[in-house]
């Protein structure tokens, strides 16, 4: 069944702001929300429906940029805004009267983009008038607590109100296009899957850099800090992507078994090798990619003692048949060089080669930001007449995603996520106990260094992060792909 109304708790805010309503806008401009789709915005503001209209009409074209040159109307009228506090009960028999209007609200999806604090009083509000029963569904944003046992309660009280199959855990990674690629390249080709194991692949890379800081978000980030807000969801999520059994089917249920697999398999970093196996960094004072000076994160976040990590390094293992002795080498910053999230997969060297010297390793990159592009990195005969033996050169087998999407626009994460959630599909949603076993290897993590008193090392905003990231791979022979 497909939902006849979305409830967008957090309308307000700046996630609603530049990515959710630019997707429900692109949504229905491309004919995937249902004709009778209407989306009620809530939040504590006063506003009326005309006045939060041209906010939200302001945020798509801002977002749109030249592109979005026509009227926005008849998107727009799907929008009615709500002001109600979800922490008192009085608003919501007012949403429960807008909800069913007109006969709608038989099959309503919530969006909770708000901060995790409140998902219980609005799981309770829901329930307690009547709104939460099935079908309807809920869709709650990360973080999902800041460790395995607040995760354990704020899922616990939304599990009151809808169960697991109606809770829709957000990571927007899994609705980028060449994240949902890697299940197809893995497991639409035959090419891959032989290969896919540690007799062949001597390392894995898993990067996300950031140029931007921590400002705006501060008092959320200085908080949480990189390995809770990225290292625990997104990161983990590629990890399992890319280790992960084949799955008996492409259904919610059989990708989360294999997921679940890989959190499970992942050795338990703790005090005794937290410092050879960890690097944490906080950025100083430096430069913007595109010119500039940056601040510092203590200066972004007003907080001049912080101690909170705005890079983190793992080198993890996954402790099963296919992958020991693979180093799985993840990565996370803010203000870094460049904005680049790339899967890196490098294969072990020829075990004998008949060219002597100058083979280069073949390497699998999956580029995902800021151009989606999937390389292969192989050995080529350089062409021409040789006197000598036979001169190879390194070529990539460049499939890049710009040139097959020929120049259509790039698509937001949330589009496939919201539109899943609408037709009520979870395949590309985080399951409960996926979620906990992250949250356990993390939280073991996070013991090790307090345990250890490890401090994040400084590094220059603009600069690839901390010098000791190096430390890390070269253990194992291995160096970062910048
Ligand atoms: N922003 C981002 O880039 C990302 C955000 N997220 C997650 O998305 C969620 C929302 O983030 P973000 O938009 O940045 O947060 P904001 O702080 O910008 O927005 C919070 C929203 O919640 C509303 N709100 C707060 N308290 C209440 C209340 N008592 N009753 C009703 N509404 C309330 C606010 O509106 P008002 O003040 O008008 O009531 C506002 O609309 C969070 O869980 C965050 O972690 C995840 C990934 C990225
Ligand atoms: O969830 C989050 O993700 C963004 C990065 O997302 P991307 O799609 O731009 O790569 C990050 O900036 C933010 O801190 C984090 O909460």
């Amino acid at each position: 069944m497909t939902a006849d109304t979305f409830v967008l708790f957090g309308a307000t805010g700046d996630l609603a702001k530049r990515m959710l309503f630019p997707s429900l806008y692109h949504l229905h401009q491309e004919g995937f929300l249902p004709d009778h789709l209407r989306i009620i915005a809530c939040a504590r503001s006063p506003r009326s429906h005309e006045e939060f209209r041209a906010d939200v009409e302001a945020s798509v074209r801002e977002r749109g940029g030249k592109e979005i040159d026509h009227d926005l109307t008849p998107f727009l009228e799907r929008v009615f805004y709500l002001s109600l506090d979800v922490t008192t009960p009085e608003g919501y028999d007012e949403l429960s009267r807008i909800i069913h209007e007109g006969g709608c609200g038989k099959e309503v999806v919530y969006y909770l983009s708000t901060s995790p604090s409140i998902f219980g009083e609005v799981c309770r509000g829901l329930k307690s008038h009547g709104l939460a029963d099935a079908p309807n569904r809920c869709v709650v944003e990360k973080p999902i607590g800041y460790d395995l046992e607040s995760n354990i309660e704020i899922n616990d009280t939304v599990a009151k109100a809808f169960s697991e199959e109606r809770t829709f855990r957000i990571d927007h990674y899994l609705g980028k296009e060449t994240v949902q690629n890697l299940v197809a390249l893995r497991f639409a080709n035959r090419i891959f899957e032989p290969l896919w194991n540690s007799e062949t692949i001597k390392s894995v890379q898993i990067s996300i850099s950031e140029t931007v800081g921590a400002e705006g978000r501060g008092g959320y980030y200085d908080e949480y800090g990189a390995m809770r807000d990225m290292m625990q969801n997104h990161l983990l999520q590629l990890l399992c992507l890319v280790a992960m059994e084949p799955p008996s089917s492409l259904s919610a249920e059989a990708i989360r078994n294999e997921k679940v697999k890989v959190l499970k398999s992942l050795a338990p970093i703790t005090k005794d090798n937290v410092e050879s196996k960890t690097v944490r960094g906080q950025y100083s004072e430096g430069f913007c990619p595109n010119g500039g000076q940056a601040p510092s994160y203590r200066h972004d976040v007003e907080n001049p003692d912080s101690g909170t990590e705005t890079y983190v390094a793992v080198a993890a293992e996954i402790q099963n048949w296919r992958w020991a002795g693979v180093p799985f080498y993840l990565e996370t910053g803010k203000r870094m060089a460049e904005r680049k999230t790339q899967v890196v997969i490098a294969f072990r060297p020829l075990p004998h080669s008949i060219f002597g010297q100058g083979v280069s390793e073949n390497e699998l990159h999956i580029v995902l930001q800021p151009e989606e592009r999937i390389t292969l990195q192989i050995m080529n005969k350089q062409p021409g007449l040789s006197a000598e033996g036979m001169p190879l050169e390194e070529l990539p087998l460049n499939l890049s995603l710009v040139e097959r999407n020929n120049g259509a626009r790039r698509r937001i994460a949330y589009e496939q996520l919201i539109l899943d959630a609408l037709l009520d599909n979870p395949s590309l949603f985080v399951q409960r106990d996926e979620q906990e076993a992250a949250w356990r290897w993390i939280d073991s993590i996070a013991d090790a260094w307090r345990e250890r008193g490890m401090e994040p090392k400084g590094y220059r905003a603009g600069s690839a992060g901390p010098s000791a990231k190096h430390v890390l791979t070269e253990r194992n022979g291995d160096s970062w792909y910048e």
